[in-house]
């Protein structure tokens, strides 16, 4: 069996307050792309994860392994199976690459296994293994709220083109929550500006309504970032934030000529840079 674990951006990105058990209460809209990467999984004797990337662990730390003993359990199965996950989408990127093989691998073995659990069930169990894991279950355009499991489908946006620019390492999603200071965020998201600006398909207002708070912790830390954001605003791209924690930053773009020409000019700064799409 092989799967696509797509790729996610956040159009916006709101934390509200820290919850007493750490976690933030956060909303916003994400996307998926089409960047995705392909997850082949096939019965085994005993579990194994293989994975193409010298950053990504092959043990009881990927996300892909845990989804595996996760759903065993849950449904009391005694199978194993042997998963390749061909990397495609960066890695610690802010582009939600682990959490999206971790819910492609709940829907392939719900699938293969014949288990007949319902997606509320895999999001449930996905919830366990990361907050972004019930997003990709669903995927396509969403409002995430709580710490990112209380999911409201959107309409999808009208089609762009996006330029992704990863500066070269890797940020930790825990240390950008942890160094976010709420009382010092003077610029939010306007949420539900963004959802009016979806529902009427305007690009120019989707564009305008681009916010992401964690912005204010990686992009003070990180100057690369910070000048490949600056980058992508002079070169003429539609809207421009950085996805998640980072420190991929992405461009929105109306043409594909548009979206290629930036992308040829970042090569410059850094050595990530992709051209996809919304999907
Ligand atoms: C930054 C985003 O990717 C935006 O989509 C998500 O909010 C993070 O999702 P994720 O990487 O799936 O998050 P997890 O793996 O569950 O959590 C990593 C760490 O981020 C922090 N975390 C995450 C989500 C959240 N709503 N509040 C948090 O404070 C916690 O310290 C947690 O230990
Ligand atoms: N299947 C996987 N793919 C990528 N990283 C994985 C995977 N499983 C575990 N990891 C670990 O998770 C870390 C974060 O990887 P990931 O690419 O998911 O980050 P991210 O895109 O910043 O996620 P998010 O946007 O959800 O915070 C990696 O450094 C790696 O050690």
């Amino acid at each position: 069996m092989q799967l696509k674990a797509k790729a996610k951006i956040n159009l916006t990105l709101d934390v509200l307050y820290k919850r007493p058990d750490g976690y933030h209460e956060v909303e916003m809209i994400m996307q998926t792309l089409e960047l995705a990467d392909i997850i082949h999984i096939e019965e085994s004797e005993e579990t194994r994860v293989i994975c193409n990337h010298p950053f990504v662990p092959e043990d009881q730390g990927n996300l892909v392994y845990k989804a595996v003993e996760e759903i065993k359990r849950y449904c009391n199965i005694d199978k194993n199976v042997k998963i390749h996950i061909e990397k495609n989408i960066p890695v610690a990127a802010g582009l939600g690459g682990g959490s999206s093989d971790c819910a492609a691998t709940l829907k392939g073995l719900n699938q293969m296994w014949n288990l007949g659990l319902e997606d509320e069930t895999l999001e449930k169990i996905g919830l366990k293994l990361g907050a972004d894991v019930p997003f990709f279950i669903k995927g396509g355009t969403q409002l995430a709220q709580g710490i990112g499991e209380k999911l409201t489908p959107l309409p999808s946006p009208p089609p762009m083109w996006v330029v992704l620019g990863k500066a070269n390492m890797g940020v930790s999603t825990k240390e950008v929550y942890t160094n976010l200071n709420l009382a010092s965020i003077r610029k939010r998201p306007n949420t539900q500006g963004m959802i009016n600006a979806i529902e009427t398909g305007d690009i120019k207002e989707i564009c305008n309504n681009l916010c992401n708070v964690l912005e204010t912790v990686t992009l003070k830390k990180y100057s690369t970032v910070r000048n490949i954001k600056n980058r992508m605003a002079q070169m003429g791209a539609n809207g421009v934030l950085m996805s998640g924690s980072g420190p991929t930053v992405f461009g929105l773009c109306n043409t594909y000529d548009k979206a290629v020409r930036i992308a040829k000019n970042l090569e410059t700064l850094t050595e990530e840079v992709y051209v996809t799409k919304f999907c």
